[in-house]
């Protein structure tokens, strides 16, 4: 069975599978940080090779706080996956993004407090660069292909990532939006950092589902659900039209993001943490 796939999507709250594959098959994939969320089905979209992991599972299983971040972006890795397509349902912070509204973030603020954020320990240092934690081509085809198929999309924005599970106190939700983050998550950090740690790019499809509580409205989960179906076919619409494009992107900063930044000295680095980490720090081991 040919298990490579070079673009990803990880589907979030409400996107369990695309329906876009050409002959899929779906696979368990074994990395050294365990299993990812689910099994990866891997086929092909008009030519091009394209994988899909449920971020939760199906059947939505997994809290925030208890995926296995690295397990899922590594399994992708292991794909041979360069690029990630993102999606997630989240709230709105500004007046200006409405629920139905879509947004293409490009910065994050972290507000998580307990999840496993790089891939590097065990004897190895890397301070990699994070100022933009979004691929910029990638999203930029994102929003062409929104605003010429006619969607409310928002280019840019700020998501501020929360642990969850609980949704925001309306305290936290008011310093949010008083800060001016523009949308609230829970799960684009650490997956954005170790997407970049994995060199490859990463961007997010934000489908906007309530207001959070900064107006004195309540979140709730069924109406989030309902909002998220709502959006589901256009999400799948953006990337089926957005595959192209992102396929063609042929250089990216992303994909080089470690050069530079193992800062611990080669000849110190163990064995043991070497093979484990060869997929990804393989190409710098040389230095
Ligand atoms: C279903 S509401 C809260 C839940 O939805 C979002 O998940 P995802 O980002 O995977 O779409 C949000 O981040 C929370 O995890
Ligand atoms: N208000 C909200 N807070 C955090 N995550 C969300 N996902 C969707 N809506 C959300």
């Amino acid at each position: 069975m040919n298990s490579h796939a070079d673009i990803a999507i990880i589907g979030g709250s409400g996107i369990y599978d695309v329906t876009l594959f050409e002959d899929p098959q779906e696979i368990r994939v074994e990395t050294p940080f365990g299993l990812p969320s689910d099994d990866i089905m891997v086929g092909e979209y008009d030519g091009t090779k394209i994988c899909f992991l449920a971020r939760h599972g199906k059947g939505h299983r997994i809290s925030p706080s208890d995926l296995n971040y690295r397990a899922n972006i590594y399994a992708l890795k292991k794909l041979g996956v360069s690029k990630i397509i993102a999606a997630s349902a989240v709230g709105s912070l500004n007046r200006d993004i409405a629920p139905l509204d879509i947004v293409i973030p490009d910065q994050l603020y972290d507000r998580t407090n307990s999840r496993k954020n790089t891939f590097f320990e065990n004897g190895i240092v890397v301070h990699m660069g994070f100022a933009d934690p979004f691929c910029p081509g990638m999203s930029e085809i994102l929003y062409d292909v929104m605003m010429s198929r006619g969607y409310t999309a928002h280019k840019g924005g700020t998501y501020v990532c929360i642990e969850g599970p609980q949704f925001s106190t309306r305290a936290e939700s008011r310093v949010y939006q008083s800060l001016g983050f523009d949308i609230i998550g829970m799960t684009a950090l650490p997956e954005a950092k170790l997407a970049r740690e994995a060199e490859m790019c990463y961007s997010m499809i934000s489908t906007v589902t309530d207001y959070d509580v900064w107006r004195d409205e309540e979140v709730n989960i069924a109406s989030i659900m309902e909002n998220v179906a709502k959006n589901t076919e256009a999400v799948k619409d953006i990337i089926a039209s957005s595959i192209d494009g992102i396929q063609d992107i042929q250089e990216c900063t992303c994909q080089s993001a470690l050069d530079g930044a193992i800062t611990t000295d080669r000849s110190l680095i163990s064995y043991e943490t070497s093979r484990r980490l060869d997929l990804l720090l393989g190409k710098y081991m040389e230095e």
